[in-house]
């Protein structure tokens, strides 16, 4: 490489010399890194926080310094200049198949999450385990199972130490159940019951969304589906053959599976947020006693459990379909029974699309259900929630509020506290690019399963302003959630 350069001379090349200074693109990129590497090791010396490292696997504790926002930032301001950095200098078609081949890292990535070889590999400890000794434990093919964990080793989802000998790190590790692999292989049914759950949610999206998605264009080329916001014309109800929603697939009987592991799934988003996140949505401490909080859609209660125990002397009503209110019941009698025999928190049985019968409730919580609708069905749920609302009552949304790719000035100008996000400096993109992918994974995500979408503020601010509702706050993490689950409060206008 040195001697070819050495080669080139301007008038070799009849080119002129670039000049390589600190304004050029990848050094100003670098600069970015290298200011914001002594910020970020600065603070983690300081607070004694460990910077992650790749190859040990996942603990909660080296997610420590995110929770502390010039870390975060910092952190988020280097990873979005290295993928920038690895964009302009990458081959072109490289950072294309990044994307374009997602489905291939994807099918890997499935097999080896069903066939259970992060707990396989957990078990056998730091020196690995060969492909023939990962095989022998869960009767997969050991030559096809190398060539899944090499692609997957190639993007830092697992360690091959030696050839054909792998072992976890820090990114495939988080796909551990952390259950041991005889219970897993002796009954694979329940294999995410009691589990934190992100695993169930990879699952989830590698089986509903990854078949959803392989139909996405045959929806947006058929000029009957193309503009639809059905859940029964998403590409989810092309893949499955029939005119149905998800919610209602997972209603048979040959289903309970798929949405066992869904419901467990939802927990796994917590996974995914700072923990946190439902503390943060709004100013819970300021409800009186005994106010009452309708967790509406709340599936089997993941924030209402949050919310239990840290506000004892708020009521909680949480509402959803029959199958998740039994499911729930079972995460309420593990995880906290004295709320429920106390009657701090009450499971019910209630279609959001219905007359709510909870009436004038100090919040109403909606988190991640207009994702789930387009904009037609999103007015009549959040109209049943406006009739059934008091003067006093509070709206709280919990969703992802989409940024553009650039500076909004129409943002600047909406005038609701907290609606814009911080922004990443310059060269960076102003939404931290891939780095607040999840957001965007998301939306994506609310297309192929319901037809629907995540939002921009001002565009959830028209949906409520048609329904008798107005923003008035949007509550987000410091250090950097542009895209990942912001609180919005709402008052009746
Ligand atoms: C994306 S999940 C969100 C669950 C919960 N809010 C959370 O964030 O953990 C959407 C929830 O809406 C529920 N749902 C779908 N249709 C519903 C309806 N018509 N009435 C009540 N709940 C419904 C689903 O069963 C599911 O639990």
């Amino acid at each position: 490489m040195g001697s070819f350069i050495s080669k080139i001379t301007p008038k070799d090349d009849q080119m002129s010399q670039p000049s390589y200074t600190d304004t050029s693109p990848i050094r100003q990129l670098i600069v970015l890194i290298n200011q914001n590497a002594s910020i970020l090791e600065a603070v983690c010396s300081q607070k004694s926080t460990p910077i992650p490292d790749l190859n040990a696997p996942f603990h909660p504790s080296t997610e420590t310094f995110r929770s502390i926002p010039v870390a975060a930032e910092a952190a988020n301001v280097i990873c979005a200049a290295a993928l920038q950095l690895a964009a302009v200098l990458m081959p072109p078609q490289v950072t294309l198949y990044h994307v374009a081949g997602g489905h291939f890292k994807a099918a890997a990535v499935r097999a080896c999450l069903e066939s259970n070889v992060t707990e396989i590999l957990r078990e056998a400890g730091p020196k690995g385990l060969s492909v023939q000794g990962i095989s022998a434990i869960n009767g997969q093919d050991p030559q096809k199972m190398g060539r899944f964990l090499r692609i997957l080793a190639t993007n830092h989802i697992y360690r091959e130490i030696e050839p054909n000998v792998f072992t976890n790190n820090r990114i495939s590790s988080m796909m551990d159940t952390l259950k041991p692999t005889k219970d897993l292989f002796a009954d694979p049914k329940h294999k995410h019951d009691g589990t934190p759950g992100l695993a169930a949610l990879v699952g989830h999206h590698l089986d509903e969304a990854f078949k959803a998605a392989a139909y996405s264009w045959e929806t947006l080329s058929d000029p009957a589906t193309r503009r639809s916001g059905d859940p029964k014309a998403s590409p989810f109800a092309r893949a499955i053959n029939s005119e149905e929603t998800l919610w209602h697939f997972y209603e048979h009987p040959e289903q309970r599976d798929r949405q066992h592991r869904f419901d467990i799934g939802m927990q796994g988003i917590q996974a995914l947020q700072p923990p946190n996140a439902i503390l943060g949505a709004y100013d819970w401490e300021t409800l009186p006693e005994d106010s009452l909080v309708v967790d509406v859609g709340g599936g089997v209660g993941t924030s209402s459990l949050s919310l239990a125990a840290n506000f004892p002397r708020i009521k909680i009503v949480v509402q959803d379909l029959s199958g998740v209110i039994w499911d729930g019941k079972k995460v309420w009698a593990e995880k906290m029974p004295d709320a429920i025999q106390s009657g701090q928190v009450i499971l019910e049985v209630h279609d959001f699309f219905e007359p709510q019968p909870r009436r004038g409730a100090a919040v109403y919580l909606l988190k991640q259900i207009l994702h789930d609708w387009s904009d037609e069905y999103c007015v009549k749920i959040l109209t049943q929630l406006r009739v059934a609302a008091a003067p006093k009552t509070k709206l709280v949304l919990m969703d992802s509020i989409m940024p553009f790719a650039c500076h909004d000035p129409g943002t600047d100008k909406s005038g609701i506290p907290g609606a814009v996000p911080r922004e990443a400096p310059a060269p960076l993109l102003a939404n931290f690019g891939a780095v607040n992918e999840m957001g965007y994974n998301a939306d994506i995500d609310m297309f192929l399963l319901f037809n629907s979408q995540e939002r921009t503020i001002t565009h959830i601010d028209e949906l409520l302003g048609s329904t008798g509702w107005k923003a008035v706050k949007v509550y987000r993490q410091e250090g950097g959630d542009s895209t990942f689950l912001q609180g919005i409060e709402a008052i009746p206008i």
